[in-house]
């Protein structure tokens, strides 16, 4: 299916240039496939040197297209990847649940803050486990459970009754004069402010602070700080992001990113140096328009379709009607597109403002286990008069809370290696989030012996359970496992051999161990 915005047409050269690798002539000749392998190739093997990632190789053409490969052997629980996120965002629906930092996604404030903050939202109607709030994106899932659509969870906690706290309660657990019992030995980080003054972004640090103001909060800010062009527009967008698909805010933040690091490299004089590179290599002279693509190849790597292309279709779409809906979702793309062009418009980089909203991001599930979970569970664990003792305090706070006591934080980031990673239904590693990368980063760990030469693969889905389950949720990433060991594993029939890609993608569950 072909669509095209008014955009598309007015700089398609440029845009296709941006949805492929680079190429050496800067960018607006095509290059063949051979050449484009090699830039693949080139691509992330300096990407793995700068990660420090040793013993690892990324085919950029393997029977499922990119995938990780294992250049050494890994012994079971050995370290196999650590990988940076370039670009994540929390689901707007989570933050009423969880506070966590918009730049690396750890729980900030305290225990205290995190419950009392979940029940007075929750008194609020606000809470996402509260609402079943429909949107014109109902049913769009572009995550496993469906989960970040801004839809809200109805989940079965949400039937039982919750037993409500006093206001004065609630409200001395969020300005911190409630003490739960041992909660110091969950510390959290204190909470700093957004230095834009937009009062929707909180960090865990000045630095993590001034580092997402320098990525992309400058001019994602809907605070005075802000460096957007129109901040009314911004408001606009944001706003028409959380009615339909938070996917969107991810877009934004690689537009605004590639923005703000296209400026800066510009500024520094950078691009001469990248401009005489490539001249070098072709005896060419060099433009802005190829420092563009170098600030922009992260993404053009992880271009796989555009992004109305392959969502999975909802449930209750008839699949006749699907070229419709099709349509319906890439408008609704387009007029997010136009609101964020309003707010932060940059000439220069104008292709890239018109690119991300199409393509499919190889975007990954961010998942950051709740410290209250931790918290509850320890009181559970404690000797049985402690326990006692303690749970006078906190039983009454777990009953107001409910069964969805604690929430995970939950998001897409786009990681450039991790999102190589095939999925299998046997895999033989796992992303862990553990204590110790709270700086954003997602750590693969080795499930058995990898041995030299194999591929890595990690689950998209609980691997744990029953066929036809371990269908459905990959049905929701929009394609159908065509490993046959899974098959072999799963006991198919010759025909379910053939099976079609649809091509979503938004992968690996990150969890603390
Ligand atoms: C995160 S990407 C993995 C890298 C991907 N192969 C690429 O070329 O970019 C996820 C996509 O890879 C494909 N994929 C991954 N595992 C698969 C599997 N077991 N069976 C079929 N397709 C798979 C699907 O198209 C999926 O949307």
């Amino acid at each position: 299916m072909e669509a095209t915005c008014d955009v598309d047409a007015e700089l398609s050269d440029q845009i296709s240039a941006l949805i492929k690798p680079p190429s050496p002539d800067q960018g607006l000749g095509f290059i063949d496939e051979s050449e484009s392998l090699c830039l693949k190739q080139e691509y992330f093997e300096e990407l793995l040197k700068s990660r420090n990632c040793v013993g690892l190789k990324v085919k950029p053409e393997s029977d499922l297209g990119k995938g990780v490969y294992a250049d050494v052997e890994f012994g079971e629980g050995e370290l196999v990847l650590k990988d940076q996120m370039l670009v994540g965002a929390q689901h707007s629906s989570n933050k009423v649940d969880c506070l966590v930092c918009s730049h690396c996604f750890c729980f900030v404030g305290s225990v205290e803050l995190q419950i009392g903050r979940k029940l007075c939202l929750q008194e609020l109607g606000l809470s996402s486990s509260d609402e079943c709030a429909s949107s014109p994106m109902d049913g769009i899932h572009d995550s496993p459970n469906g989960d970040h659509d801004n839809l809200g969870s109805c989940s079965s906690s949400d039937f039982k009754e919750k037993v409500s706290l006093p206001k004065e309660i609630v409200a001395s657990l969020m300005n911190g004069q409630l003490a739960l019992p041992y909660s110091e030995r969950f510390a959290l980080p204190s909470v700093v402010p957004c230095p834009g003054g937009c009062g929707e972004a909180y960090y865990c640090s000045k630095l993590c602070a001034g580092t997402d103001w320098e990525l992309s909060h400058s001019l994602l800010c809907t605070g005075k700080g802000s460096q957007a062009i129109c901040r009314e527009a911004l408001l606009k967008f944001v706003g028409h992001a959380n009615e339909t698909n938070d996917i969107f805010l991810l877009a934004a933040k690689a537009i605004a990113f590639t923005i703000l690091r296209y400026k800066k490299l510009k500024l520094y004089g950078l691009q001469g140096q990248q401009q005489d590179e490539h001249a070098k290599q072709n005896g060419q002279s060099g433009s802005e328009f190829s420092l563009l693509l170098e600030v922009w190849k992260p993404m053009s790597m992880g271009f796989k379709r555009r992004w109305w292309e392959c969502v999975a279709l909802p449930e209750d779409v008839d699949c006749c009607d699907e070229v419709s809906f099709r349509k319906q979702i890439r408008d609704l793309a387009s007029m997010s597109l136009q609101l964020l062009k309003q707010a932060i418009f940059d000439k220069e980089c104008a292709p890239c403002i018109t690119v991300p909203i199409e393509i499919s991001f190889l975007h990954c599930d961010l998942v950051v286990a709740s410290p209250v979970e931790d918290y509850f569970l320890y009181i559970d664990d404690l000797p049985p008069d402690d326990k006692e003792t303690a749970e006078m305090i906190t039983r009454p706070i777990l009953d107001a809370l409910g069964d969805d006591y604690s929430v995970c934080c939950q998001g897409s980031a786009f990681f450039p290696l991790q999102s190589c990673m095939n999925h299998s239904c046997q895999p033989n590693a796992k992303a862990f989030k553990r204590d110790e990368d709270r700086d954003g980063q997602a750590t693969i760990i080795a499930l058995r012996t990898i041995l030299k030469g194999e591929e890595i693969t990690v689950s998209y889905i609980d691997e744990s359970l029953p066929l036809e389950d371990r269908r459905t949720q990959l049905a929701d990433y929009g394609f159908k496992c065509r490993r046959k060991r899974d098959l072999n594993l799963n006991h198919l029939h010759s025909s379910e051999l053939t099976y079609a890609v649809h091509g979503f993608e938004s992968e690996s569950y990150i969890r603390r161990d």
